[in-house]
């Protein structure tokens, strides 16, 4: 598979070992302008640029009809434009906020938790993030994933970056240690005990394997898809 890097960052370097070893070939490093790149040869994008690149960097890939991979977080408000865009071209993208296996097993775990917490009432939840001081955005999609997917499933109706006063809102907390790959911990307090569960990354393989896996995936498909539909989960 001829893979195009749309950033070559810590992601995009970490990627482009995983693709090495899964026998692809890198034809593109971008970390600029992507129209001045020629497309005609790739048979899969692959974006982890930043926040203000992603949308450009997406919607160049669907318009040439190559299917196209993005991890990039902090760019989501646009995400229903790229998804009508996705179908009106019939192109073939996925979005997640984290590709790991781990991660998406504890998406799962959340929506599970979730689900049997809307029972109780004496409980409150909270999330905590951490990541590397290089981090542009906050909070980590990740966070914001579980907060929404907590939504769906319980009386809360928003979330808030640090601490709420709003019954009805997550408080998302984000830390920035120095070289933290990523961790997320969601936290139930009542006055009687506390339930949490947590992922804690040790490196960015798990990220880079999951976006390769995608890529794979994806490579002749049409439509838009996430990583539920790759895992089979
Ligand atoms: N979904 C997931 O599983 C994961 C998502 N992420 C997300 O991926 C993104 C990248 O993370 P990370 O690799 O750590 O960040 P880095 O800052 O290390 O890499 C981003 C790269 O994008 C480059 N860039 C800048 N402008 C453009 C452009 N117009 N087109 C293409 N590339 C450009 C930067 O180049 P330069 O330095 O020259 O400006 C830099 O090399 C972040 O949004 C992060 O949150 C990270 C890990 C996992
Ligand atoms: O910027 C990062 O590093 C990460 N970003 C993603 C996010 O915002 O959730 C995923 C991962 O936690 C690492």
């Amino acid at each position: 598979m001829n893979i195009a890097l749309l950033g070559y960052g810590r992601m995009g370097k970490e990627i482009e070992k995983v693709a090495l070893q899964r026998g692809h070939t890198i034809v593109h490093k971008i970390s600029s302008d992507i129209a001045s790149y020629d497309f005609t040869n790739v048979d899969v994008a692959i974006d982890f640029s930043i926040p203000s690149a992603a949308f450009q960097n997406i919607t160049h890939c669907i318009k040439q009809q190559v299917p196209v991979i993005s991890g990039t977080t902090g760019w989501l408000e646009k995400y229903d434009e790229v998804i009508a865009l996705c179908e009106a071209e019939k192109g073939a993208f996925i979005y997640a906020s984290n590709f790991s296996l781990g991660v998406n097993i504890f998406f799962e775990m959340n929506t599970y938790l979730a689900k049997m917490m809307s029972q109780l009432e004496d409980y409150n939840v909270d999330i905590e993030e951490i990541h590397h001081t290089k981090k542009l955005d906050a909070p980590s999609g990740t966070a914001i994933t579980l907060a929404e997917d907590i939504m769906q499933h319980t009386d809360y109706t928003n979330w808030k970056l640090d601490k709420t006063e709003a019954a009805d809102e997550i408080p998302i907390v984000a830390k920035r240690i120095p070289d933290v790959p990523g961790t997320h911990e969601i936290t139930y307090t009542s006055s009687i005990d506390t339930i949490a569960i947590k992922h804690e990354a040790h490196n960015r393989q798990g990220f880079a394997l999951g976006a390769v896996v995608a890529a794979e995936w994806i490579q002749n498909s049409v439509g838009v898809y996430t990583m539920k539909d790759v895992l089979n989960i």
